[in-house]
Parts: structure tokens; C-alpha cells; sequence
């Protein structure tokens, strides 16, 4: 599941997401202290951490649900409020955050990332059905549009919050272990959505335990707890030293799969 690399250029662009000394506590709870992160658009960044070192705490206050104590967050110059409101950052959260029980079917998944373009009576017009059906198309799942999302497997339910961010014209992707739960096949076809969205110049960042994995399909990698210990290339970043810093293991990406 190799992405290719990303053309140098892109290196130098502006940060599509920036995160400057974000601290935020809960109660007592220090979850994020200082962070600072920059991420570049049109790549691919992994998150990784221990549980409890604060991804998904990243990912709630890049999108404004969780505010920070000190410092700020930026998406393409915008506060957080202002990008989700201009449907700028689409989530695939974890799936024990979804009430899968909730009787909807995967095209009124997809259809929600429309709201934002539709008018209060939220009535979908001839742009939206073709938006819809474009990203259900680009994440394979046209034929299962109609299917109740409880019904779906754990790879395609991720598929199909991919495709609501597709749908919405998010550019910022924010994927919560989106590989947890999921077999290799459906690991495949979500690492192929992932490196058509990121070829199309999406900017995404993706929460992942698979560290043996990262090389093949991260442009760089950011390792969190509760602070970030390092960001940058694969290679760079997950160095026996770091790993130990961050997960106090011996742990290191298997050789083979760099
Ligand atoms: N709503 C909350 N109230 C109190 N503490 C919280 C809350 N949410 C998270 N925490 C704490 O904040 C810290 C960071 O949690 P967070 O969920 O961001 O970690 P994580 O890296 O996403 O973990 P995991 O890999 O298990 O999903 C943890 O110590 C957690 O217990």
C-alpha cells in the first residue's frame, strides 16, 4: 500500500493546517502541552502516539470542538469555527464515537456533507445528488448507497465518512484510525482513496497504531505525547530513540516494508 512521493514543490507551500503552542486541559487532565505542528499541503501525515497521548484531543480542537487553553489553530488562514463552517475539514472519527444504530443509509451519510451548501430547507439539489454520487463513486461504494450504514463493515462505514468529506469539497482530512477494525482488503481500498484524495492536493492526517505501516503510506509523521516529540519524514522521525520516547517499548517500523 505505497503512496508515491509527493512532488518537491508542495514542500514549500504554505502550512494548510498550522497549530502553534496549543495546551488543552481537561479539569485536571493535561492532554495537549505546547503542541506545534504544520502540516503541508497535499501530503500525508501520520499521528502517532500511545492511547492517552492526545490524538484524538488534536483532532477535536483542529476542528473546534475542544478549545484550547493557550495557543491557536489555524486551517488555511481560518479559526477552526470558520473552516468547518465553510466545510473546509472533513472527520472520519472512530467508530465507537458513531451511533451505528441510527437509521440512515449511506447516501444520507454522504448527502450530510452537503447541509453546508444547501439552503435551511436542506433540500438537495441537481449539484448535490452529482457531488453525492461522484464521492460515492471515488470511494467504491456506489452499489451499497441504499444500505443502512449499521449494515456496512467496519472499512466501508469508514469509506463512507470519507466520502461525506468528499462530498462537502473538504481540502483538510482528519482520520481517526481510520485502518482500526479493518481488513486488508478494505485497508487497500481505503489506502487508495487516501492517495487519490492526496494527489488531488487534499492535505490529510492520519491516526494510526500500525507503525510498521507509516514508511509505506505517510509523506511524514508526527509522534505525540501529550507534546510532539518529533515531526518530519518517516525515516527521520521514528528512530529507535523517539519510538522509546513515545511508546517506551523497543519498538521500530519492520525493515522490510521501508
Ligand atoms: N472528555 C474528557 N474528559 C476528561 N479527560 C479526557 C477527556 N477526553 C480525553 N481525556 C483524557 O485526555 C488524555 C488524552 O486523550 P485522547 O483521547 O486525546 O488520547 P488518544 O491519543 O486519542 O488516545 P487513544 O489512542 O486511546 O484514542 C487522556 O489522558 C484522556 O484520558
Amino acid at each position: 500500500m505505497t503512496l508515491a512521493t509527493t512532488p518537491s514543490t508542495t514542500t514549500m507551500a504554505a502550512p494548510a493546517v498550522r497549530v502553534s503552542g496549543v495546551t488543552v486541559r481537561y479539569g485536571d487532565v493535561l492532554a495537549l502541552d505546547g503542541v506545534d505542528l504544520a502540516l503541508t499541503p497535499g501530503r500525508v501525515c501520520g499521528l502517532l502516539g500511545t492511547n492517552g497521548s492526545g490524538k484524538s484531543t488534536l483532532f477535536k480542537t483542529i476542528l473546534g470542538l475542544v478549545a484550547a487553553e493557550r495557543g491557536r489553530v489555524r486551517l488555511h488562514g481560518h479559526d477552526p469555527a470558520a473552516a468547518r463552517k465553510a466545510g473546509l475539514v472533513g472527520y472520519v472519527p472512530q467508530s465507537e464515537q458513531v451511533d451505528w444504530a441510527f437509521p440512515v443509509r449511506v447516501v444520507d451519510v454522504v448527502m450530510m456533507g452537503r447541509y453546508g451548501h444547501m439552503g435551511i430547507t436542506r433540500r438537495p439539489r441537481r449539484a448535490d445528488r452529482e457531488a453525492v454520487a461522484e464521492a460515492l463513486e471515488r470511494t467504491d461504494l456506489t452499489g451499497l448507497a441504499h444500505r443502512q450504514i449499521g449494515a456496512l463493515s467496519g472499512g466501508q462505514r469508514k469509506r463512507a465518512f470519507v466520502a461525506r468529506g468528499i462530498a462537502q469539497g473538504a481540502s483538510v482530512f482528519l482520520l481517526d484510525e481510520p485502518f482500526a477494525g479493518v481488513d486488508k482488503r478494505s485497508e487497500a481500498t481505503i489506502v487508495e482513496v487516501l492517495r487519490a484524495m492526496r494527489d488531488d492536493g487534499h492535505t490529510l492526517l492520519v491516526s494510526t497504531h500500525d507503525l510498521a505501516s507509516v514508511p509505506e503510506f505517510c509523506d511524514e509523521a508526527v509522534l505525540l505525547q501529550r507534546r510532539v516529540i518529533a515531526q518530519g519524514g518517516p525515516e527521520e522521525v521514528l528512530t529507535p530513540d523517539r519510538l522509546f520516547e513515545a511508546f517506551g517499548i523497543e519498538a521500530q517500523p519492520e525493515e522490510d516494508t521501508r
